[in-house]
């Protein structure tokens, strides 16, 4: 479909103007006294609170007019029919119906994909379950301790994150992850491990990507080394949608589990890439997870763009983006658990909204997607919150906070986590004026040359936008909400700029050179062309290597 571009450059023409005339600061805005409950909206017990930003009652009546005038509804409607909008790959875009369990027929390309997709979860449960209790066991009969996932980028992240996440359910084997190629990171994890106990998910959409089969072939080395070559198949499944590579591993059909082209790697979770989730928590935890974002697919499809919490969630980072011009967005989880989370945003939101061109390949008429990083509260605080709060810039924080921890017995952490979340919003949106500075400082006793050379550095701009998820619970359920949540407001802006989010063409080249590259380390000559910075750093790490 074709956007239209004038009326979507008109709607951001009225914001701009709106944001000009805006004189007061955000704490402003409370002189209505119904703003939380107007900037926040619920579905359930999830709650998205984007009242402590700038946006007034005028600039969410204009960015609900950008998202008409993107045509959202309809782009929304032609990603879940299975309409070919990933143009460049050609391809649906439908993780959304791996979560699907109506059994309602999908077609893609005039072949209903849900028994497929049915099929595989039956297959991925039936292994997941044996593993679990012992049934599919190692060359030796012995049950598996550890799991270890080897995949990287879509194929690590989303697998990684969510069984941190929700460790307290984990009654499986132990899981692990492998995804760097630098050695340290599998050797470091194999020194740990008991060949006769632990089993090998090689996680790859293509089966080609170099990290992970120089990866798989250290773990296969492993096995084969302590156990003999033919233990390999009972140590081993695969995840993939190249069959025939994974059988050409040494990985038989039975412990290959398959997906399809129209789920993208940064979407993948909810597909046999979640297969270390299922052993973790179990496959019927694992249905939860999966219900958890079909609610919120639900949710995103019915609910009205007013009332939409990937929606609202979008146009606020249209408004901080390209309204406000923050070139950043940072992703802090009061949640020691969900200490993957910004990691695993990034590659969903970078990699899928990190373009310069729109659909058609012309240039974008503006700011498309933000760096997106994070770390988790409270570590964050003692480490660059400085920054948030005094620094130059400004970063639109987005906070995200449990009422419940899993530890009853600790409520006092849970407390003191809740208080610190709401503090440091409330004090980014606050800030201290200079008299205030001033006047804590005179009620210390400060002689008044004092209070003026030290009152400076302890005032705080204010004024720093913000965004608040809450919830009951980190249960399977919520994090599949949250998930999904992030997933479609990555697809709305993506929407409004006009741009494919399902594509990645931009880490090609430097895996295109790293190729290039190899022989050379190996005394073959650079390409021609290469760099001299790069022939330089080259000659000098290998007189390093060598001394
Ligand atoms: O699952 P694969 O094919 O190994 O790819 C891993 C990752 O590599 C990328 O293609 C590019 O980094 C990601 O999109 C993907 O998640």
């Amino acid at each position: 479909m074709t956007a239209d571009r004038s009326a979507i450059d008109s709607a951001f023409e009225a914001l701009v103007t709106v944001r000009r005339g805006q004189t007061g600061q955000i704490l402003d805005l409370f002189a209505v006294p119904d703003r939380f409950e107007r900037f926040s909206c619920a579905y359930g017990d999830l709650l998205l609170d984007f009242s402590k930003t700038a946006i007034s009652q005028e600039a969410l009546k204009r960015l609900l007019d950008l998202a008409a005038a993107a045509q959202v509804e309809t782009q929304r409607e032609a990603m879940f029919a299975g309409d070919h909008i990933n143009l460049t790959e050609d391809r649906a875009v439908l993780h959304t119906a791996l979560r699907e369990r109506s059994g309602d027929p999908l077609p893609v390309d005039g072949i209903d994909v849900q028994p497929g997709i049915e099929e595989t979860l039956q297959r991925l449960s039936a292994f997941a379950s044996g593993v679990r209790d012992g049934r599919i066991a190692g060359a030796r009969g012995h049950a598996f301790t550890d799991v270890v996932n080897i995949g990287i980028g879509g194929s690590d992240l989303g697998p990684a994150m969510v069984t941190g996440a929700l460790a307290p359910y984990h009654d499986g084997p132990r899981c692990h992850f492998v995804s760097n190629v630098d050695g340290a990171h599998i050797a470091d994890l194999l020194k740990r491990l008991d060949p006769i106990s632990t089993l090998f998910i090689v996680a790859s959409k293509t089966f080609t990507t170099v990290e992970t089969m120089c990866n798989a072939a250290t773990a296969r080395a492993f096995i084969a080394g302590a156990l003999g070559e033919e233990a390999v198949g009972a140590h081993f499944a695969a995840v993939s949608t190249a069959r025939d590579q994974v059988a050409a591993f040494g990985i038989a059909a039975e412990r290959t589990f398959g997906f399809w082209d129209w789920v993208g790697g940064r979407y993948s979770v909810w597909s046999a890439v979640g297969l270390p989730v299922m052993i973790a928590i179990g496959p019927d935890r694992f249905g939860e997870f999966l219900a958890g974002a079909a609610a919120m697919d639900a949710h995103f499809r019915s609910a009205p763009l007013d009332q939409n919490l990937p929606v609202l969630f979008a146009l606020v980072g249209l408004w901080h983006r390209n309204v406000c011009s923050y070139p950043s967005r940072a992703i802090i989880p009061y949640d020691q658990r969900l200490a993957r989370l910004p990691a695993y945003l990034q590659q969903l939101d970078m990699e899928s909204n990190g373009k310069s061109v729109t659909r058609d390949g012309q240039k974008t008429a503006r700011a498309t997607g933000p760096i997106v990083w994070g770390e988790p509260g409270t570590n964050a605080q003692h480490a660059f919150f400085q920054l948030l709060h005094q620094g130059t810039d400004i970063v639109p924080v987005e906070f995200l906070v449990a009422a419940e921890g899993h530890e009853p017995e600790l409520r006092n952490h849970q407390d003191l986590l809740v208080a610190n979340c709401l503090a440091q919003s409330e004090a980014l949106m606050r800030g201290r004026s200079l008299e205030q500075a001033a006047a804590q400082l005179a009620a210390k006793g400060l002689a008044e040359e004092e209070v003026a050379r030290l009152a400076p550095h302890r005032v705080f701009p204010g004024d720093r936008p913000s965004v608040t998820i809450a919830y009951a619970v980190l249960d399977p359920f919520t994090l599949g909400r949250i998930i999904a949540l992030y997933e479609h407001r990555v697809f709305v802006e993506a929407a409004v700029w006009d741009i494919n989010a399902f594509d990645q063409w931009g880490v090609e080249l430097g895996k295109e050179l790293a190729t290039q590259f190899l022989p050379a380390m190996t005394g073959a000559p650079l390409p021609a062309g290469t760099s001299p910075s790069t022939a330089g750093l080259l000659a000098h790490l290998k007189g390093l290597a060598q001394a």
